[in-house]
């Protein structure tokens, strides 16, 4: 029984297209996320964030290196290591407003993978809901709401409840509340943190800024130009950041944000 659960090692991608010739999107990434951890991942626009998340669910390849799950080199995946994979790994992307599927109720959204993992009939479905609309402190009544009916805040928690919906040990939330002000952000942030301690859940929380990263995470790690530059605490890499690219990452989310001490979310 390992402790890890999710891991690039020594990860390389590289897109090759006639217009932009050859990317280096990602250049030896050792990245990963152990049971109950919070790990950040932060860089600016470009730096292949979303190129490693990508690569950690599992929707690309990376060109070489590999990815482990619970200490399983994916490549050497059974079905039934597909199938756990599947199941235990999810993610929230950005933006809840074009994530959800606005002609579908939230109940039907919210159990989509349940009906078609385990072909739940629509009783089934119904009851997942309202535990899921629960687990999210959203009221049993929402399950019959379309999308365009929520906030931006609700939205995302709606998108929570589906990612939850099979039990994963690990969410990997890409800037989850870049689309949501400050005190929905909050309210967000402490409903991860509680998800956290329920079920020992791992994230990794893909940021623009170091803002949230500071509130949130354990560790953290910093990737400029698809290379990892620091990785390590939160209190070793932003009390104490190494790398230029770092300091300057902090000083523009302190210049970003203003909120007092007192709001710190995690202590
Ligand atoms: N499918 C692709 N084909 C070609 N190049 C790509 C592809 N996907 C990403 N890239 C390139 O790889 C690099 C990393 O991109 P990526 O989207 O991972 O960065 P990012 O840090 O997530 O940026 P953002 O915050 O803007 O989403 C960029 O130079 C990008 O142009």
């Amino acid at each position: 029984m390992t402790d890890r659960i999710l891991d690039a090692v020594d990860v390389s991608k590289t897109y090759r297209s006639r217009t932009a010739g050859t990317t280096h999107a990602l250049t030896d990434v050792t990245f990963g996320v152990g049971r109950g951890e919070m790990v950040g991942l932060v860089g600016e626009s470009g730096s292949g964030k979303t190129t490693l998340m990508r690569i950690l669910l599992g929707i690309e390849q990376p060109t070489s290196g590999t990815v482990t799950f619970r200490g399983t080199p994916r490549p050497t995946f059974t079905t039934e290591h597909r199938r756990d994979f599947f199941n235990s790994v999810s993610a929230v992307f950005q933006n809840p407003y074009s994530s959800l599927n606005p002609r579908r109720r939230l109940w039907d959204i919210i159990t989509e993978r349940r009906s078609i993992e385990r072909r739940a009939g629509r009783a089934e479905r119904r009851a997942r809901a309202a535990e899921l609309l629960d687990l999210v402190s959203l009221p049993p009544e929402f399950a019959d709401r379309f999308p365009h009916q929520l906030s931006g805040g609700q939205r995302q928690r709606v998108a929570i409840a589906r990612s939850l919906s099979e039990e994963p040990d690990v969410i990997v939330l890409d800037e989850p509340m870049s689309a949501l002000d400050v005190s929905v952000s909050a309210q967000i942030a402490n409903l991860l943190l509680d998800l956290q301690e329920k079920f020992q859940m791992s994230y990794v929380f893909v940021a623009h800024d170091m803002h949230m990263v500071r509130h949130l995470c354990h560790r953290v790690a910093v990737l400029l130009k698809g290379q990892i530059v620091e990785q390590g605490t939160v209190a070793e890499v932003l009390g104490n950041p190494r790398h230029e690219y770092t300091r300057s990452l902090i000083a523009a989310s302190e210049l970003r944000s203003l909120e007092p001490e007192e709001e710190r979310i995690r202590p």
